[in-house]
């Protein structure tokens, strides 16, 4: 069996959270994001968890959990310390059919809570199957290096400029190809060019090739994140071969690599290279 990922609308939606701990809170906050109405239920709350007591959309029951607690909610998060009490709720609510969420025990629970990075819209949701959440935490922080810091602006751009471009071309290949282009070269660019570029790929003309010259220091250690994202985005590679060496686990698998003797003069003890970052070509 796996999971179906999917994203749910909670607007004005009656969410039940019972517990109110590190985990519970962790849910609580994108719940009302999300529009939820969310009630919590637990005798004690955490210091976080009090932020979200003055939220219109939210009421804190101080007590223990009672089956009654459950009706009228469609969606309940079973976050208590007590994997007994857990347990009890995802039995009520598989009777009543309700989805529930079991904090400490994937299977007893009918869905599970992914890690999440989130950028206005745009949210990239990751889960193990329930299998190794701490192994998803590590790749969410992963993700979080490499994915551009403009994923905001660009959807945005591209929501806007949506219906213009099928209005363009009316084939959906045609398309898929255009804004393919467009990500491309605008990944690695300001928001404040994002106009010139779709205006200059819609008069079908190419972009020019964006290149960069990095010095880097010699422990990856100390890169910075702009640098990660840099050596992530690159496409081709040019540097020496010690360091190329060096920075090649940072690179995606089909960037191009290529030695070259002649290079940029460096300080010691750093590495430098040429990204080439986007061709088009
Ligand atoms: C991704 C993330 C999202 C979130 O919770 O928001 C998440 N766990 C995170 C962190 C984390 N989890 C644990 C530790 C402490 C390390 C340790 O002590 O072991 C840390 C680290 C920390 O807290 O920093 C321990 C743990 N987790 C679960 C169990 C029970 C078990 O495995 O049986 C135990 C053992 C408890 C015990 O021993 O008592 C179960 C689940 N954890 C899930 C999600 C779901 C499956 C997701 C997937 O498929 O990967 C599921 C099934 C529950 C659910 O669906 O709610 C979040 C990263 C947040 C972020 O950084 O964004
Ligand atoms: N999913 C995850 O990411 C993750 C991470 C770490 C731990 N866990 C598991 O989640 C559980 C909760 O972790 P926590 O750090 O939030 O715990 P915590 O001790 O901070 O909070 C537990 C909460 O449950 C409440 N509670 C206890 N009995 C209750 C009852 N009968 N009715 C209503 N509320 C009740 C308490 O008042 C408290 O608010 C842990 O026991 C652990 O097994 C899950």
């Amino acid at each position: 069996m796996s999971y179906y990922p999917a994203f749910l609308k909670l607007s004005g939606i009656p969410v039940l959270v019972i517990g109110a701990g590190t985990v519970a809170e962790r849910r609580v906050g994108p719940l009302l994001t999300a529009g939820a109405n969310v009630t919590v239920v637990a005798p004690s709350h955490c210091g976080g968890m009090a932020r979200y007591f003055d939220a219109r959309s939210l009421s804190y029951q101080a007590k223990q959990f009672e089956p009654s607690d459950l009706e009228g909610h469609r969606l309940v998060i079973a976050a208590t310390d007590n994997s007994q009490v857990n347990q009890s709720v995802a039995e009520l609510c598989d009777t009543k059919g309700i989805f529930c969420n079991v904090v400490n025990d994937a299977d007893r629970g009918s869905f599970i809570c992914p890690a999440v990075i989130t950028q206005g819209k745009f949210q990239v949701a990751l889960a193990s199957g329930g299998a190794a959440p701490v192994l998803t935490r590590w790749i969410k922080r992963r993700l979080q290096s490499v994915l551009p810091d403009k994923l905001n602006q660009l959807q945005e751009f591209s929501t806007a400029h949506r219906h213009h471009v099928k209005r363009t071309y009316s084939e959906p290949t045609q398309r898929r190809r255009f804004w393919e282009r467009f990500f491309s070269v605008a990944i690695h660019s300001d928001p404040s060019t994002y106009s010139d570029t779709y205006q200059t790929l819609l008069k079908g003309a190419q972009p020019s090739v964006v290149t960069a010259q990095l010095t880097l220091p010699s422990e990856n250690d100390d890169l910075t994140l702009r640098d990660l994202k840099l050596l992530h985005s690159a496409d081709l590679v040019v540097g020496d071969l010690d360091d190329l060496k060096q920075v090649d686990e940072l690179l995606r698998q089909d960037c191009l690599r290529q030695t070259s003797q002649v290079y940029l003069e460096k300080p010691a003890n750093t590495l430098g290279m040429t990204l080439i970052l986007k061709s088009t070509t």
